[in-house]
């Protein structure tokens, strides 16, 4: 597995819209095409997608299927699922599960908003689970409320990163070519071993390819192909692009994937995953402040430090006293990390502001929202225990917005006098504050660091 290039995307838009409108971050992905060229031709497109997700994950080796497995406690499959509903153009999603995963299915589907899903039940193999899929979106099924599609994409589950660019792009392409599917260079040679269990033949790794997810048909075509399946294929067959060359004679158009499209099969992977969504949703960083924007103080310094030790990611300031708008845009723009740094105001007013204002939004429902209440103390003038005691009240606070996917913890900052002490310890707390954002550790929640 070959993880994008750090930080290229950002994650995919929720289901739960803060934008009103579908691929609307699209701006932040690795477009190939431009927004305004590209809408109307994927409008024109009567596109659906099909989503087997009836595996048992057993080279995973933990009980719980891979497709449900959680990832910063949400499962797999509603990453993969974000993913395609970022794509308006695609009308229809049909997921295939197992009827003993129904009902978790149907919970994943409300907890998570997730929009055009439709579901059928799963096939013993995933050549099957595809099928009974195909099926649905065929006309003469009585009551479906699903369309017939020109074009139909196939996409594991399992494969939470694809982007909207390759999916239009297969997508297109299997409109033209009537099959197409996304490709990557191989990582490892392949070769042919006798049955003696010594090499019989190695394959020149240049002139092959891997075959990965999306894969793209005329509906026609594929659908076609599956009828005519025989039994072994649908039992032991791994390449639906060549179930539409060997029955229907269509040669599939190969479409460069990007890096992050491989297949989540190893325990390893989710932790890989796991990293890449992390990577991703620590971004951008928003400085709350509870002062104007002139004031020379403290929390200034800390800001100072902060925006140079990240410098590669978006550091944004607002203050909440403009009735809280420039939020709302930071909000809007998705940003997953707050620093709330409390100067002036007492202890937790302003953090409880932030957190209503956070709880209102939709931002949390589907990545994990860290917050950090940074207060100083400048002990000639306040007594540590007193302050230490009431900046406790924290544990309660956290345990509270954790029911709502908010990470928070507290840092305090010894002020002294002292210039060169002072300098060290906001650098500390800069460290502690940059650690807490990039790994969204749960042991940190309700915790009173520091600095
Ligand atoms: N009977 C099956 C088997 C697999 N799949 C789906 O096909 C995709 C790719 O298959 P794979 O990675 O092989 O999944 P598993 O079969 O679950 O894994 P394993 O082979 O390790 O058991 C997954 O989304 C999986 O859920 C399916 O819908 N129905
Ligand atoms: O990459 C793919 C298509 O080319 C499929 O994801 C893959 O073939 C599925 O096979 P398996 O279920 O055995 O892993």
């Amino acid at each position: 597995m070959e993880p994008g290039p750090p930080g290229a995307t950002r994650p995919a838009e929720p289901g739960p819209r803060l934008h009103g409108e579908c691929g609307a971050d699209l701006a932040a992905s690795a477009s190939l095409l431009s927004r305004a060229e590209a809408e109307p031709q994927r409008r024109a497109l009567a596109v659906a997608a099909v989503l087997p997700a009836g595996g048992s994950g057993e080279r995973m080796g933990v009980p719980t299927p891979k497709q449900f497995c959680p990832i910063l406690e949400r499962p797999l499959i509603s990453y993969t699922l974000q993913a395609l509903e970022r794509a308006c153009w695609i009308k229809d999603i049909v997921v295939a599960v197992t009827a003993e995963n129904m009902e978790a299915m149907e919970g994943i589907i409300r907890r998570y908003q997730h929009k055009r899903i439709s579901l059928v039940e799963a096939g013993v193999t995933r050549h099957r689970s595809i099928f009974n899929g195909l099926k649905a979106l065929a006309q003469d099924q009585p009551d479906s409320k699903l369309s017939r599609p020109e074009v139909v994409i196939i996409h594991d589950a399992v494969r939470p990163f694809v982007e909207e660019d390759v999916l239009f792009q297969v997508a297109a392409a299997a409109k033209e070519h009537g099959a197409a599917g996304a490709i990557r260079p191989l990582v490892s040679t392949v070769i042919s071993p006798s049955p003696d269990g010594c090499l019989d033949h190695s394959l020149e790794r240049a002139r092959h390819r891997a075959s990965e997810m999306p894969q793209a048909f005329l509906y026609d075509v594929i659908y076609a192909a599956y009828q005519q399946c025989s039994d072994y294929d649908l039992e032991f067959g791994t390449e639906c692009l060549q179930l539409a060359l060997k029955y229907c004679h269509v040669k599939a158009k190969l479409v460069e994937g990007s890096p992050d499209l491989w297949k989540v099969t190893y325990k390893r992977d989710l932790y890989a995953a796991e990293s890449i969504i992390k990577e991703r949703i620590s971004q951008q960083i928003c400085i709350v402040m509870d002062t104007k924007e002139d004031e020379e103080h403290v929390g200034r310094h800390l800001e100072e430090m902060l925006k140079n030790e990240l410098n590669h990611l978006k550091v944004t300031s607002v203050t909440l006293c403009h009735a809280g708008r420039d939020l709302q845009q930071v909000i809007l723009e998705q940003c997953y990390s707050f620093v709330c740094v409390n100067v002036m105001t007492s202890e937790f007013e302003e953090t409880q502001k932030l957190l209503n204002t956070l709880k209102e939004s939709n931002l949390s429902i589907l990545y994990p929202v860290v917050v950090i209440s940074v207060h100083f103390l400048d002990y000639k003038s306040v007594p540590v225990d007193q302050k230490m005691e009431n900046l406790m009240q924290i544990r309660e606070l956290a345990k509270e917005v954790k029911k709502r996917n908010i990470l928070l913890c507290g840092l305090l900052i010894f002020y002294p006098q002292d210039k060169q002490k002072l300098q060290e310890s906001v650098r500390q707390g800069a460290t502690i504050i940059t650690t807490f954002i990039k790994e969204r550790n749960s042991g940190f929640i309700g915790q009173l660091l520091v600095a």
